[in-house]
């Protein structure tokens, strides 16, 4: 048995223990410092066992995923560093900054055992296992930043197991990427969190800014409900590159107010068109371009009336079933019945109710 081991069993690690779980050969481990939340793994049925221990969870280890807080990499990494790992065992880590984690690794002893970071770039605004989902990472770029030293084996070994997530592997500078990754996440971050607060202070005098934000608003400040731990130790890690993003976006707004000021409706015009050309250029939304339904697959017992059961179940909890598709029904066998939604949520929500009485696999 090939052994996985997630530090952090959250959107990020939930969402890959969730891809390897009940995998062929693979066995996963969560492990959390919080008793509570080993309990609230294994009743989600997120891992195939949950631990306190660091020990424990390490041991034997094949691949070590950390998907803790960014400002909580490295004290982990010091943690392993002093442990009996398994040689050749793989430590890899989620964060949304890689330049410092693998310069941490890089100066650590890991004797027999390889470092290489990692930054799947998919997310939501939402945290927590409760937030987590198998198709998470299905079609989005995963970053890894294996350097001149990595075995290539090492290297090829977690390609492998990450073929489970469906994403795209791209090898990526971790300084680079830090650069890249703070101007496409992390100042939208906070230019989402800013303007929200901006329009709060409006609202504490006339609530009719709440009530008119309309799609254009809600559009652009999706992510300022991000979580303010993860997103406060991106933002200190990444300052240096921030602080650089933040004055060339107050050169931007200074653009504006310039324009404005001059009544120069050409000018407003031009930057207009060229952020529409650049936006028309970004490639499809990667997420649903393959799978424009999202599929669940339940076993029926062949007995009259189940499909109205299980259509009526879904209806009084309003989720919303966009085809329902008989795969085999034959007498004394058990039937498959898929059921296809238009939105992840809502597959979700009907695998939250039918697990209960069913057995339900996606
Ligand atoms: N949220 C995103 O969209 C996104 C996307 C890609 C990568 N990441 C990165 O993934 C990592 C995890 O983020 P997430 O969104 O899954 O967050 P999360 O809050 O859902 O999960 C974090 C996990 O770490 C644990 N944790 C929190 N503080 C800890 C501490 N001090 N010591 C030990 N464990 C602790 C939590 O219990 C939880 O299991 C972060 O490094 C983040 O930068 C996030
Ligand atoms: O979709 C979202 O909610 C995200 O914020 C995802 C997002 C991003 O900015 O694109 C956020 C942080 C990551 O490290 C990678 C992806």
């Amino acid at each position: 048995m090939t052994k996985v081991a997630i530090f952090g069993v959250g959107l990020i690690g939930g969402s890959l223990a969730l891809c390897f779980k009940g995998k062929p050969g693979l066995t996963v481990v969560g492990h959390s410092n919080n008793p509570k939340s080993v309990e609230k793994y294994l009743k989600r049925e997120v891992v195939d066992h949950a631990t306190t221990s660091i020990e424990e969870a390490a041991a034997e280890a094949d691949f070590i995923f950390l998907c803790v807080p960014v400002g909580n990499l490295e004290e982990y990494l010091h943690k392993l560093s002093v442990l009996p790992l398994k040689p050749g065992c793989v430590i890899t880590d989620v964060g949304s900054t890689k330049a410092s984690v693998t310069f941490c690794a890089s100066r650590l002893q890991l004797p027999g055992v390889h470092f290489i970071g990692g930054h799947p770039m998919a997310g939501k605004e939402k945290s927590g296992v409760e937030a987590a989902s198998s198709r998470l990472f299905e079609n989005a770029f995963y970053v890894l930043t294996p350097d001149a030293g990595t075995p290539k084996d090492a290297y090829d070994r977690l390609a492998e197991l990450l073929h489970h997530t469906r994403a795209h592997l791209v090898k990526v500078d971790p300084v680079l990427h830090d650069e890249i990754v703070g101007a496409i996440s992390h100042l939208p971050h906070i230019i989402a969190v800013a303007l929200v607060n901006q329009i709060a202070r409006y609202n504490e005098s006339n609530e009719l800014y709440q009530n008119l934000a309309a799609g254009g608003f809600r559009d652009i400040t999706r992510i300022a409900s991000s979580d303010p731990v993860i997103w406060r130790d991106i933002l200190i890690n990444n300052r240096e590159v921030i602080l650089k993003l933040l004055r060339d976006w107050n050169d931007e707004i200074s653009g504006f107010i310039g324009r404005l000021e001059a009544e120069d409706g050409v000018g407003i015009e031009r930057e207009f068109q060229k952020a529409n050309q650049f936006r028309s250029g970004l490639p499809e939304r990667r997420k649903g371009v393959i799978h424009s339904f999202y599929d669940i697959y339940v076993d029926v017992p062949d007995h009259p009336g189940i499909i109205a059961q299980i259509t009526t179940l879904l209806g009084s909890q309003r989720v919303n079933l966009s085809n329902i598709q008989i795969i085999e029904s034959r007498e004394d066998v058990p039937g498959v019945l898929r059921l296809s939604f238009r939105e992840e949520g809502q597959m979700d929500k009907a695998l939250e109710l039918l697990k209960k009485d069913y057995a339900v696999h996606v």
